[in-house]
């Protein structure tokens, strides 16, 4: 059975269990944080989560990941079947996680974790945002679904990775971007966790956050 690595707060591993979860497929799932500790780097080069363990060996990067899900249960609605349409939702995963995700990324540390992060930084950041803000509007269709009215793999990226961009730069700009833009990414949220399995991954998460701070009070 595949053992899924990782933490409840990582956007990326939540990404592999709701496909995991949405799909019926079976694993486990086996708590680690991102680290560079040779345990952690063993399996995962770069110390990152999510990571997988399979009986054929270990894989990272959530969409190779998913990609290996999807190939290994044709039988599973991973991708659309049509090609183009998977390219779709294949070009909005990218467009979530590279133009945005990992661009709003660097505003974390300051947004999230109580540390700082320089007035270059942000400034960098909000045009490169804005850019790739820009860009996603012209591809996303809402249409309820990010590629329009079938749920797809770009939809699980979506749900974890849009609501991080519009807290970060809420709380550092003092604007979300994406709402600004015109992108209702709480009711695309709400929308999203109608299903069974956004709502495990949310619990998850919550149950997680509120765990790591009952822990840091006592
Ligand atoms: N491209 C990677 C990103 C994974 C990633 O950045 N994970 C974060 C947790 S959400 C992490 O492990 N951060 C620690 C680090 O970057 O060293 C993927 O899709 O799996």
């Amino acid at each position: 059975m595949i053992q899924l690595y990782g933490f409840a707060l990582s956007n990326y591993y939540n990404k592999v269990k709701f496909v995991l979860l949405e799909h019926g497929i079976e694993f486990e799932e086996v708590f680690v944080l991102a680290s560079q500790d040779e345990a952690v780097l063993a399996h995962s080069p770069l110390g990152k989560v999510p990571y997988i363990r399979t009986d054929a060996g270990d894989l990272c990067e959530s969409e190779v990941i998913v990609e290996y899900l999807a190939q290994r249960h044709p039988d599973k609605p991973i991708f659309p079947a049509d090609p183009f349409k998977a390219a779709k939702a294949r070009e909005l995963v990218t467009f979530v996680e590279l133009h945005l995700e990992l661009v709003a990324r660097d505003l974390y540390k300051e947004a999230f974790f109580g540390g700082t992060v320089t007035d270059e930084v942000k400034a960098r950041t909000a045009k490169r945002l804005a850019h790739g803000i820009g860009g996603f509007k012209r591809l996303a269709k809402f249409g309820p679904y990010l590629a329009g009215d079938e749920f797809t793999i770009a939809d699980i990226a979506a749900f974890v990775s849009l609501p991080l961009v519009g807290m970060a730069t809420a709380t550092i700009y003092g604007r979300d971007f994406l709402l600004d833009a015109g992108i209702d990414w709480k009711g695309y949220v709400k929308l999203i966790n109608q299903r069974p399995a956004a709502q495990r991954v949310s619990a998850d998460r919550k149950a997680y956050i509120e765990a790591s701070s009952a822990s840091k009070v006592s």
